[in-house]
């Protein structure tokens, strides 16, 4: 919470548009294993995804390299660092901020040498909140450019689809003729 406040306040919102969403939020926690590989190359350890949450604190627990994050297109690997955690932007971010933190797009990759763990904790917002670009930072200068949901919905449509990419925060993006001009 008290990462997310900071961001908030970095970003101009009233503090209250991030408590009522996050506030008593949900935070799930989950350890990923990948076995080693004999054929990395033709293997991924998980496919590329942005995390669907707020936030994603993450850990790569034996120090070896496999996560990947896409920066202009490219994969960048992620050195472990010891005692180190990888914060990733959420999709639940993105829309929150109305794109001013994009999440980001990762992947872990798997090799032959020797098994890979990373935990992963998450936080996301309440599932009885509505989810949507904070009032605080809209304007007629910077319009939502995100649909607005609810939380439940949002996780509902989440588990029903593919893990695509970025695939799910794309199509609640607002589509240029969408616009409401009134
Ligand atoms: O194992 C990793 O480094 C990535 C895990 C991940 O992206 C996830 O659990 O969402
Ligand atoms: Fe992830």
């Amino acid at each position: 919470m008290k990462l997310l406040e900071h961001m908030g306040k970095a970003l101009g919102m009233d503090p209250n548009d991030m408590r009522v969403l996050f506030e008593e939020g949900l935070q799930a926690m989950r350890m990923n294993y990948y076995p080693p590989c004999p054929q990395p190359e033709v293997a991924i350890g998980l496919s590329a995804h942005s995390d669907p949450v707020g936030l994603t604190i993450l850990l790569q627990i034996n120090e070896m390299e496999g996560l990947q994050v896409k920066k202009s297109g490219v994969w960048v690997p992620i050195r472990p660092l010891e005692n180190a955690f990888v914060v990733n932007i959420g999709d639940i971010m993105e829309i929150v901020s109305n794109a001013v933190y994009p999440s980001v797009e990762h992947r872990a990759t798997v090799n032959s040498v020797k098994e890979r763990l990373s935990i992963v904790t998450v936080y996301s917002p309440r599932l009885d909140g509505d989810l949507g670009p904070a009032p605080s930072l809209l304007s007629p200068q910077t319009p939502p450019l995100f649909k607005r949901i609810g939380v439940a919905d949002y996780f509902k449509g989440l588990y029903t689809r593919e893990l695509r990419g970025k695939s799910y925060v794309d199509d609640l993006r607002i589509q240029p003729h969408e616009t409401n001009t009134n």
